[in-house]
Parts: C-alpha cells; sequence; structure tokens
C-alpha cells in the first residue's frame, strides 16, 4: 500500500496508452501527458509549454457540453485537418460541483483495426452458425465437463427439444429426463475416444446415429465434445424404398423376360409345360450371359440339340458358326483330329496341307459336342486342357493358338454316375456343369404333344407342298393316350402322316418309328345327334347337321375338301361352321 501511495497520478498518466488532456472548470488545459502531445502532433497543436491554459479546438464543443451538463460524451469521433481521433470527455467533480474535464483520445486507426479484427470474428461465427443450423445432421456441442454450449436446429428437431432446454446444463439431462436410452457424451470424456453409437429418441421416436468426437486443447485436456447425429430413420426409409424400387426393377425384368418368352413362340420351339417354358427361360438367360460350359441332360429326341441351337440363336453369338459334333460316331483318333485339327503328315492318310479342328472353325461362335457321355477319356484329357487354357493344338503341330468359342454338351447317360464309376473324367464332368439343364422326356409333358404335332405338320405341309390336317382320330389318339415316344418320334409320326396321308398314315400303322407300338387308335365316338323328341323338327335337324358338321371339320384339313365331301358350297360350308361355333379353318 505504502509503495502505491508513492505512485503520483503523474506516474499513471504518463505510462496509459491514451492520450490525457485535463481541463479547468473552464475548458482551459491543465495538463497532457505525452501520448496526446504525440496523437495531436500533427495538427500542430500541445508543443510543451505552450499549450497550457489554452483551449484545444478540435475538442472543444464536447468539453463545453460535458461541462455544462456533468454529461460524459463517449466514443465521439473528431475529425481535424490533420487528426482524425476517437474522444471520450467525462468531469471531475468535487462536493457533488464540475471542477474540470478529463479528455482521453486515441487515434482512429486504432480502434479501425480492432473493429475490423471484430468483424472478421463475427463473420467468422455468422458462417459457423450458418454451418452448424443448416447442418441436415444434428449437432450437439458439449465444454470438457459435458455442460451443453450448442444445439443446432437439426438437433432439436431430432431430439424434440429446444435448445435453451439444454444449454448450460449437463448433457446427461437428457437421460435424466428419459428422452435418450444412452448418452455418450460421458463416456467420450472419460474415455478421450471418439465413439459412435445407435440412440433411440424417444420423444420422436427416431434411431439417431451418434457420434461424438473429443477436441483436445493445447494441454491435451478435453475442451470440448463434437457431436454428430444422423438420423437413420430416414436411411432406412431411403433403404426400404430402394428394396423397393429393386423389386419393381426385378418385376420390370420378369416382364421383359416374359416379352422374351413371347417373342421365342415366334421361333420354332414349342414349350407349353411349364417346365418346358422354365427351362427356355434359363436357357435364353445363358444365352444373354454368353455363358460356356453349358451341359444338356435328357433322353434321345427330347431336344437337347435344339435347345442347344437355340442358346446359339439367342446369344450374342448367333451371326458366328454353330457347330455340332457327335462324339460317339467317331473312333477316338478321328475325334481327336476332327476337333482339334491337324498338321500336314500327322498321321497316314491325313491332308497334304492339314486340317483346321471343329474348334476352330467354331472360334467366336458355339460347338455343341453331342453324346459326349461317349467321348473317349483320351479326347477328354485334350478337351479338358481346351477349357482350362482355351488354346487349341493340331494333331501333330507344335503350335497352340488362342480359340474363343462356347462349349455346350449333351448327353442321354447319366453323367455323375459314369464320372463316379471313372468312364468319365470327374475334372470334366465338373468342368463341364456350370451350368446344367435337364430337358424331360415328352411323356413327362404332354401339354406339348398337340402343340407340337400342329407344328410339325405346318412344317412338313409347307417343305411337301401339302395341305393335310390332322384326323379326328389322330387328334383324340394323341390326346387321350400316354405317348411314350419322344419328340423325334412324333416328329416322325407327323412326318408319315403328311407324306402318306391317311388312312394309311395313321398313327396305328406307325409302329416302326416309336419305341413301343402304339396300341391301336379308338374307334371315333358313336354318334351322339342329340335327339330330343320334345324339341320341334328344326331344332333336331339342326342337331344332326352340326354332328355331321363337326365329324367332317374333324376330318378334313379345309373348308374346300369339306364342301366336296359333303357336297355343298364352300361357302356353305363356312357359313355352317360359323353358325355352329365350329369356325377357325381356313376359308
Ligand atoms: N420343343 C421342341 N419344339 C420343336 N421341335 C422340337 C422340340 N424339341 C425337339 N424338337 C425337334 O425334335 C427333333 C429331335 O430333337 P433333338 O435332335 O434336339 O433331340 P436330342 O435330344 O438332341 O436327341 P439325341 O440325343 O438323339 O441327339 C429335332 O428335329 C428337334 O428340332
Amino acid at each position: 500500500m505504502a509503495e502505491m501511495n508513492e505512485i503520483t497520478l503523474h506516474q499513471v498518466f504518463e505510462s496509459m496508452n491514451c492520450g490525457i488532456i485535463v481541463m479547468d472548470r473552464a475548458g482551459r488545459i491543465q495538463w497532457v501527458n505525452p501520448q496526446a502531445r504525440g496523437i495531436l502532433k500533427p495538427s500542430g497543436r500541445l508543443c510543451p509549454g505552450e499549450a497550457i491554459g489554452t483551449h484545444l479546438p478540435l475538442t472543444g464543443r464536447l468539453v463545453e457540453r460535458c461541462l455544462k451538463t456533468g454529461e460524459p460524451q463517449l466514443d465521439k469521433h473528431l475529425q481535424g485537418k490533420h487528426v482524425d481521433i476517437v474522444v471520450h470527455v467525462t468531469c471531475m467533480k468535487a462536493s457533488g460541483k464540475i471542477t474540470g474535464a478529463v479528455c482521453s483520445l486515441d487515434k482512429i486507426e486504432r480502434f479501425e483495426e480492432a473493429a475490423s479484427q471484430l468483424d472478421s470474428v463475427k463473420r467468422l461465427n455468422r458462417q459457423l452458425t450458418a454451418i452448424v443450423d443448416n447442418s441436415s445432421d444434428g449437432i450437439w456441442v458439449c465444454d470438457g465437463n459435458g455442460t451443453v454450449i450448442t444445439v443446432n436446429k437439426s438437433s432439436e428437431r431430432l431430439n424434440g427439444v429446444k435448445a435453451e432446454e439444454v444449454i448450460g446444463k449437463h448433457v446427461s439431462i437428457m437421460e435424466d429426463k428419459g428422452l435418450v436410452d444412452h448418452n455418450v457424451t460421458p463416456e467420450v470424456i472419460r474415455t478421450g475416444r471418439k465413439i459412435s453409437a445407435l440412440q433411440y429418441i424417444k420423444r420422436t421416436g427416431k434411431y439417431v446415429l451418434m457420434t461424438a468426437t473429443p477436441v483436445f486443447d493445447e494441454n491435451g485436456d478435453i475442451s470440448m465434445v463434437v457431436s454428430n447425429g444422423r438420423d437413420m430413420t430416414r436411411l432406412n426409409a431411403i433403404n426400404e424404398e430402394l428394396e423397393q424400387i429393386r423389386m419393381k426393377a426385378q418385376k420390370l425384368e420378369d416382364r421383359l423376360a416374359e416379352i422374351d418368352m413371347l417373342q421365342l413362340k415366334d421361333q420354332d420351339i414349342v414349350a407349353e409345360n411349364d417346365k418346358m417354358v422354365q427351362i427356355l427361360r434359363v436357357a435364353f438367360k445363358l444365352a444373354k450371359m454368353d455363358a460356356s460350359n453349358i451341359l444338356i441332360l435328357g433322353e434321345s429326341g427330347a431336344g437337347k440339340g435344339m435347345l442347344a441351337k437355340f442358346i446359339h440363336k439367342n446369344g450374342n453369338r448367333s451371326k458366328k458358326a454353330f457347330i455340332q459334333i457327335n462324339c460317339a460316331a467317331l473312333p477316338e483318333t478321328l475325334l481327336e483330329a476332327e476337333l482339334f485339327g491337324y498338321e500336314g503328315g500327322a498321321f497316314t492318310g491325313a491332308r497334304q496341307k492339314g486340317k483346321a479342328g471343329l474348334l476352330e472353325l467354331a472360334h467366336g461362335g458355339v460347338l455343341f459336342l453331342d453324346e459326349i457321355g461317349d467321348m473317349p477319356i483320351s479326347v477328354q484329357a485334350k478337351l479338358l486342357k481346351y477349357l482350362d487354357d482355351h488354346m487349341v493344338m493340331r494333331v501333330g503341330g507344335t503350335q497352340a493358338r488362342m480359340i474363343d468359342c462356347l462349349i455346350v454338351a449333351a448327353t442321354n447317360h447319366d453323367l455323375e454316375a459314369k464320372a463316379k464309376e471313372k468312364t468319365f473324367r470327374e475334372d470334366l464332368y465338373y468342368r463341364l456343369n456350370s451350368f446344367i439343364i435337364h430337358i424331360p422326356p415328352l411323356r413327362e409333358r404332354p401339354e406339348d404333344i398337340l402343340k407340337l404335332a400342329n407344328s410339325f405338320l405346318k412344317k412338313y405341309n409347307a417343305k411337301y407342298n401339302l395341305d393335310r390336317r390332322l384326323s379326328y382320330r389322330t387328334l383324340e389318339f394323341l390326346r387321350s393316350h400316354p405317348f411314350e415316344g419322344n419328340v423325334r418320334e412324333l416328329q416322325n409320326l407327323i412326318r408319315r402322316l403328311v407324306v402318306m396321308g391317311e388312312p394309311d398314315a395313321s398313327p396305328a400303322t406307325a409302329r416302326d418309328d416309336y419305341g413301343e407300338p402304339l396300341p391301336a387308335a379308338t374307334a371315333p365316338p358313336p354318334v351322339q345327334y342329340g335327339l330330343d323328341p320334345a324339341q320341334g323338327l328344326t331344332a333336331q335337324l339342326e342337331a344332326v347337321e352340326r354332328e355331321i358338321l363337326r365329324r367332317a371339320f374333324a376330318r378334313f384339313p379345309s373348308t374346300r375338301q369339306m364342301a366336296a365331301q359333303l357336297e355343298v358350297s364352300q361357302p356353305t360350308i363356312v357359313r355352317k361352321l360359323k353358325k355352329y361355333g365350329l369356325a377357325g379353318k381356313d376359308t
């Protein structure tokens, strides 16, 4: 205290950072500190000694007002010719009376500098507030003790709280109020680690993924915990929407497949049976995928070759070759030479120039290996090598060539059983069975029989330039008897019926074309004229006429032939067929 008493007012004023001028009751300068002299120097005023007892025009009016009213004049900007300052003028009082004034002043630049710093801080603050407030994620900021400092708008929405409810309170208030099932901030403060957890917000029923991150100060202490909350409810909804879109896309894909299938109807393949339709669908997809090593299984004549052609036709190799070889038809060495080709002089009887193998010829296209179950083991080994590296070396050759062809194989053997009993290479079997298609025999798909019969009828009528129809008897036979043969037998039967005409080519005489002879065709059922004595003559006559027409309709392939048989004109036949609902035949 004693030391303090020794400090004079002089010393205080002279050490101050701003200019100080003391005036008496009349506003005359009594004392000036060096800083005030420095600030006002450019104006040429306040030279040491000169100024005392004079008025300072620049501050004159402010000093006058202050002395008159006793009101302090603060933060006044005064601009002279040579100086630009900010001034505060306050009164000195003694016993309640104004005794003089003190004027503190500073250069405007110092204020401007501070103000501009303040401006940029304010701008930064505004930007940060805008970022935090406009973030779609919820943001909570707590201090190092867990006291809530900031809560943004999204967080208010997510948590169903108002910022003022929680700011200044400890973050545990959320748990205490039962608003959230658990809070990670205290744990972050305890462990100093970033923590993420799924939170259930009871008030809003939302699931929020919270990530709380510690912010450390220069001493390594946690100064803040910034928690980011993402609304998973929305993400879940988006996921569900995505799932629905996926399902829609799947439906569209299925629809496209349906359209593709409709296009298939234009192709020569018959598939009424559900399994067969499914098989075509799969084959179609495989073709579009350019899938190789497809194995088609099925009894002889079930349609394996036809399916292989279908795959070729519907794939992107359709413009390239489709080459077929029956592996059971050639002896071992010949088959090898056929498949892989040979160089000139490779063996006795070999062509001078050598020959390209079927694999080479099928480059870019499809090679169909029919009856692969009968392929000799040595050739199987070579085929396996090709499937592994796609390189083909001609017999007797020294240079392998890269060949790209899609392999489709078929067999009526149980290849798996053959692999087990070592009559077929197991490794080749596994290489070939990437995609297996099993075609059921025709007897297991009776829905296809009549459709196939009609399709073959059309084909052979066109081929032999005939106009045959299947008789009622044949149709009835095919409809009502199990057909033991496969598609090839049915095809042969229809060809025979078309070529030979009926009745000689009836199914009953077609036994050569079947594995087993066909049972005798059933006789057409006795005519039921539907005579009803209770009806009038016209109705009864019409019943008889309808039955005659129905039989003729089943028997003759064209209305012209019906007309000739029944000895009426063709238009009459057409008209009557329409009348009795039998229309549909050519006119
Ligand atoms: N679904 C079908 N639609 C139309 N024609 C078919 C159908 N299935 C088979 N065919 C025809 O039947 C005949 C026999 O079929 P394919 O030669 O494909 O049988 P496969 O199973 O390969 O016989 P194999 O084992 O004796 O070689 C062919 O003329 C084929 O075009």
